[in-house]
C-alpha cells in the first residue's frame, strides 16, 4: 500500500526540513517547495493527497490558492500554518474551506494529529458562510497569545454555523467584541445584530425589551412595540450579562428556545424566532444554578458552545500589543503620536489589570491626552496607574469591589485584639489615623510626582497643613519627577 503524499509548500527553508522529517517518520511521502505556484502545479497535475500551506510566500498568498485548488480538487484537504496569527487568517482560512489552521509556532505532535484526521476525515461539506468581505483587514481582536489563538479557531469555526455560543469572562475582557466577530463573519452579517444587557434593564421591563408588547399591555404601553428578538430578525442576538436575567424572565426565554417562537407580552400571535443567539456574562453560572440563582435547563440551551475569554493577567504576552494598539487608535483621531519605553512595557506586564482589556485602553487614551513626552516611560506608567489606584475602588479576586470601610474594620480588629493580654493598648486613634493618612498622603503625592502644590488640591486640605502632615508622618519628600 503506498503511503499518501503531503504536499509543503513554505518559503522558510528549516519549516520544509522539519515537515520533512516529522512526515517522513511516521510514513508519509512529502514534496516541498518554497513557493506557491510550484505546489499549485502539482495540484494541478493531481499530485498530492494532502496540501499544508504557509500564508505569506514571495509569489502568492496561500490563503489565496485556497479557493483555487477547491475548484480543481474539492477533495484534496488544505492545512494552512501562519506566522500571521490574527483572527482574520484564522476566519479566511476557515472559510475559504481550509481543513484546519494552524498558528506558527506550532507543535509537531499537533501537526501530525491534524495530517492525520485530515487523511481520514469524511468528505467535507463546503462551508455555507459567504466569504467573508474582502480587503477586510481591520482586526477586531488584538492579541497573538496561544490562547487567543484558540479563540479565533474556535470563532473561525463558528462562522460557519447557527450555534448558540456563551462567552465567559471578567468585564473588560472583549465579550461583546467576540459576539460582534461571531456576527461579523458570520453566515448572518448582512442582518442585525442586536444587543440588550440584561443588567441595565429594570427586571419588569425586561420581558417586554426582549420580546415585544402590544398596546395596552400594561400601564403606559401607548404602542405596540417590537422587541429584541424581533429586531434581530435574520441577525444576532447578543444578551449581554446573562447571570442577571430575572428567574420569570429566565422561563420564558427557556420556553422561546425550545420551542423556536414567541409572543409579545400582550399578544397572542406566535411570532417565529429567527435569531442565532450569543450570551455572555462574567458571573460562575454554575455557582448561580447551585445558588438556584439562575436555571439550570437554560444554562444548557445556551451553553452549546463555550468560550472563555481570559483575564488579561493570563495572558501578558498580548499586552505591549494591545497598548501599541490603542495608542495608534487614538493617534488615528487626532492625538499626538506616543511610544512605549521598554521599562512601560515591563511596568504595563507587571499590574494586574482588575479591569481588563478595557483597563488598558483608557489608561493609554488618558496617557496620550495628558502627556506631553513623546515616550512613556516606567515611571509614568506607575504615577498614572497609582493615580487610578486612588480612584477606583480595588476589586479582589472574588470580584466585588471591598468597600474602604471593610478593610479599615479588619485592621481595627486587628488593633484591638492585639490589646487583649492585659495591657490596653494607647493612641489608637492615632495611630489608626495614621495607617490611613500614611498611604493617601503618599499616594496622592506620587501621583502628582512629588508636587505637594497639586497634591494639596487634591486633597482638599491647605499646604501648610500637608506639609506638617509630610513632616510628622515621615513621608520621605522626592521632588522634581516630570
Ligand atoms: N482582544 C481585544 N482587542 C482589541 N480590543 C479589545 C480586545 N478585548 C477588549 N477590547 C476592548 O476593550 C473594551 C471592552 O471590551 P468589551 O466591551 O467587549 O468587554 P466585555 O467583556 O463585554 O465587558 P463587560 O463585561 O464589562 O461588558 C472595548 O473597548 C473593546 O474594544
Amino acid at each position: 500500500m503506498t503511503m499518501p503524499t503531503v504536499l509543503v509548500a513554505d518559503d522558510d527553508r528549516s519549516i520544509r526540513t522539519v515537515l520533512t522529517q516529522a512526515l517522513g517518520r511516521s510514513g508519509y511521502q512529502v514534496r516541498t517547495t518554497g513557493n506557491a505556484s510550484t505546489l499549485w502545479r502539482w495540484v494541478e497535475d493531481g499530485e498530492g493527497d494532502l496540501v499544508i500551506t504557509d500564508v505569506v510566500m514571495p509569489d502568492e498568498n496561500g490563503l489565496d490558492l485556497i479557493p483555487r485548488i477547491k475548484r480543481v480538487r474539492p477533495e484534496l484537504r488544505i492545512v494552512v500554518m501562519s506566522a500571521q496569527s490574527t483572527l482574520m487568517t484564522a476566519v479566511k482560512a476557515t472559510q475559504r474551506g481550509a481543513f484546519e489552521y494552524l498558528p506558527k509556532p506550532f507543535d509537531l505532535k499537533e501537526l501530525l494529529s491534524v495530517v492525520d484526521r485530515a487523511l481520514v476525515a469524511p468528505q467535507p461539506r463546503l462551508p455555507d458562510a459567504a466569504p467573508p468581505p474582502e480587503g477586510e483587514d481591520r482586526l477586531p481582536l488584538i492579541g497573538r497569545s496561544m490562547v487567543m489563538q484558540d479563540i479565533y479557531r474556535i470563532i473561525a469555526r463558528l462562522t460557519t454555523s447557527d450555534l448558540t455560543v456563551m462567552v465567559n469572562g471578567e468585564s473588560g475582557t472583549g465579550k461583546e467584541l467576540v459576539a460582534r466577530a461571531l456576527h461579523d463573519y458570520g453566515r448572518r452579517r448582512t442582518g442585525p445584530f442586536v444587543a440588550i444587557n440584561m443588567a441595565a434593564i429594570p427586571r419588569e421591563l425586561i420581558e417586554s425589551e426582549l420580546f415585544g408588547h402590544e398596546r395596552g399591555a400594561f400601564t403606559g404601553a401607548t404602542n405596540r412595540n417590537q422587541g429584541r428578538f424581533e429586531q434581530a430578525a435574520g441577525g444576532t442576538l447578543f444578551l449581554d450579562e446573562i447571570g442577571d436575567m430575572p428567574p420569570e424572565a429566565q422561563t420564558r426565554l427557556l420556553r422561546v428556545l425550545q420551542e423556536g417562537e414567541f409572543t409579545t407580552v400582550g399578544g397572542r400571535q406566535p411570532i417565529k424566532a429567527n435569531v442565532r443567539i450569543v450570551a455572555a456574562t462574567h458571573r460562575d453560572l454554575r455557582q448561580a444554578i447551585r445558588a438556584g440563582a439562575f436555571r439550570e435547563d437554560l444554562f444548557y440551551r445556551l451553553n452549546v458552545v463555550p468560550i472563555r475569554l481570559p483575564p488579561l493577567r493570563e495572558r501578558p504576552e498580548d499586552i505591549p500589543i494591545l497598548a501599541r494598539h490603542f495608542l495608534d487608535k487614538v493617534q488615528q483621531s487626532g492625538l499626538p503620536a506616543k511610544r512605549l519605553a521598554d521599562t512601560a512595557v515591563e511596568r504595563l506586564q507587571s499590574h494586574r489589570w482588575p479591569g481588563n482589556v478595557r483597563e488598558l485602553e483608557n489608561l493609554m487614551r488618558r496617557l496620550a491626552a495628558l502627556y506631553p513626552q513623546e515616550t512613556l516611560t516606567g515611571e509614568v506608567i506607575s504615577a498614572e496607574l497609582l493615580e487610578t489606584a486612588i480612584h477606583d475602588e480595588p476589586v479582589p479576586a472574588g470580584g466585588e469591589p471591598e468597600r474602604l470601610a471593610a478593610a479599615v474594620e479588619r485592621h481595627i480588629r486587628q488593633f484591638l485584639n492585639a490589646s487583649h493580654d492585659g495591657m490596653p493598648m494607647r493612641d489608637i486613634y492615632d495611630k489608626v489615623i495614621a495607617e490611613v493618612e500614611r498611604p493617601l498622603i503618599q499616594m496622592t503625592l506620587a501621583s502628582t510626582r512629588g508636587n505637594q502644590i497639586k497634591a494639596a488640591a487634591m486633597l482638599g486640605l491647605n499646604r501648610n497643613t500637608l506639609r506638617k502632615k509630610i513632616r510628622d508622618l515621615e513621608i520621605p519628600v522626592v521632588r522634581g519627577i516630570g
